[in-house]
């Protein structure tokens, strides 16, 4: 069991958000705390009194049993948030700032070292989004040890875009959790077949197959990620 996660994904909006709120409230519901964080986030909205907020930001306060609108509890889980919807390293240029893979780093584990439940840190986009002009979300993977959760779709074309995540992530020595194969709106080859094909390559690799809940908001059918990924304390 791992009290730590990172949640990465092999591109933006592939439901990294969607899948870490599962994994949240799945440990919940066995009883456990968990905190959930958005260390970096882009495009996030500003309000009436100029503070930015960060969508997945609220989604995760949600799904932590948390009132999505504490603004003080948003800036605690949401670290560096950036107004332009882009690459957070441009992002922070546009705002006259640099990202810092340190400090990233020791923000999360300072988060994890405050609390004896669960840490979930979901990156930003997919493996390789650039976190500065010469270092990315992979690096800042690798310094943090946690174990990834990487989430795909079920498109055609996520065969290559999985197998090079994986690549990418092994070759950089992130200890992998697994796999979270999350079905795609269009999907030409059955999710089975993706997920057989995927396994060829890495066998050893738990994996889930998380199906899309036409929205009932419900998360019908939804994987025991917890149980899939052996994630938390097990207490
Ligand atoms: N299995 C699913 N069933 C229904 N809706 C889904 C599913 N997975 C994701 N979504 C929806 O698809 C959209 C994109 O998902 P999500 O926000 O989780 O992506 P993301 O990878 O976190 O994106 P970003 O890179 O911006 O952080 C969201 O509206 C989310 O609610
Ligand atoms: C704004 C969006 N929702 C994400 N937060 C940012 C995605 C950056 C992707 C960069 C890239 O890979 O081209
Ligand atoms: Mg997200």
């Amino acid at each position: 069991m791992n009290r730590t996660l990172v949640v990465t994904g092999t591109g933006t909006e592939i439901g990294k958000t969607y899948i870490t709120a599962a994994v949240a409230r799945q440990l919940r519901g066995r009883g456990e705390t968990v905190l959930a964080t958005k260390p970096v986030s882009s495009g996030c909205d500003e309000d009436a009194q100029g503070r930015l907020w960060s969508p997945d930001g609220r989604v995760l306060l949600d799904a932590c049993g948390q009132d999505p609108d504490d603004w003080a509890a948003h800036q605690r889980l949401c670290l560096e948030r950036l107004r332009e919807p882009m690459s957070p390293h441009m992002a922070a240029d546009r705002a006259g700032r640099i990202l810092s893979l340190q400090m990233l780093t020791g923000y999360c584990q300072g988060l994890e070292g405050e609390t004896d439940g669960c840490v979930i840190a979901e990156g930003v986009g997919g493996v390789m989004v650039p976190l500065t002009d010469s270092t990315t979300f992979l690096d800042w993977m690798a310094a943090l040890q946690w174990p990834a959760l990487l989430v795909t779709g079920t498109y055609l074309g996520t065969l290559s875009h999985t197998l090079t995540a994986l690549q990418s992530l092994k070759g950089a020595g992130v200890p992998l959790a697994g796999l979270v194969l999350n079905r795609s709106p269009e999907e030409p080859v059955p999710a089975e077949e993706t997920r057989r094909t995927l396994r060829f390559f890495h066998p050893e690799l738990p994996m889930a197959v998380v199906p899309r809940a036409e929205g009932t908001g419900e998360e019908a059918g939804m994987p025991d990620l917890v149980e899939t990924f052996g994630i938390g304390r097990g207490e």
